[in-house]
């Protein structure tokens, strides 16, 4: 299904490579207001890796271990982040790709719709969000999608708080140096 399909072991020199590449260019310090509410003095600006052809390809190819092993018939991504990280695993994996709205459309063919993109009930979404935090926003993104009697995996490239979700990482600062606040 991939060019070049990652061992599970090749990953972890992949994910140190994750690691170093947020802390080098997607960290920021100050004070910030997150998503879900919380405060926090660093934020991560993942836009600084996805708009990196070379970053966003490769951060695409580490799920490539997590779509065989979860074979799902969808990838779903969530506005607006996550619509990026599944538009190109869609392209590495060659799995069709839908997108779940924060709002509903107000016009058009899917107007009150959150969900965008052909599917048919019943099938298994793997559904990608960038960075969490609560999971506030990859909760409600899947519930979404299972009101459609869709059926969701979850996953995201980075989890940065308590919230029990499936990540490729989870980044986190030493306790001596910045955290975040809920
Ligand atoms: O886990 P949570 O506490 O819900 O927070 C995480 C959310 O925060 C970010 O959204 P943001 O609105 O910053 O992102 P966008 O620019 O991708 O829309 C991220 O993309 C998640 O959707
Ligand atoms: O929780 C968030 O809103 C959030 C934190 C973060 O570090 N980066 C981001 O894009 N969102």
């Amino acid at each position: 299904m991939f060019d070049e399909p990652l061992s599970p072991i090749a990953r972890i020199p992949e994910l140190r490579w994750l690691k170093n590449i947020i802390v080098e260019k997607a960290l920021t310090r100050g004070e910030y207001l997150l998503a879900g509410g919380a405060r926090s003095d660093y934020y991560i600006d993942k836009f600084r890796l996805f708009s990196d052809p070379h970053i966003l390809r490769r951060i695409a190819r580490l799920f490539s271990p997590v779509i065989s092993e979860t074979a799902p018939d969808v990838i779903g991504g969530t506005e607006l982040g996550g619509v990026i990280i599944a538009t190109a695993v869609s392209q590495m994996s060659g799995l069709p790709m839908i997108v779940v709205r924060k709002q509903p459309k107000q016009y058009g063919a899917f107007a009150e719709e959150y969900v965008e993109g052909p599917f048919t009930p019943g099938q298994h979404v793997l559904l990608l969000e960038d960075v969490v935090t609560s999971g506030r926003e990859l909760l409600a993104a899947r519930a979404r999608l299972e009101e459609l009697n869709l059926k969701v995996t979850t996953y995201a490239v980075i989890a940065r708080g308590l919230a029990p979700v499936s990540s490729l990482i989870q980044f986190s600062l030493p306790r001596s140096g910045p955290k975040t606040e809920n």
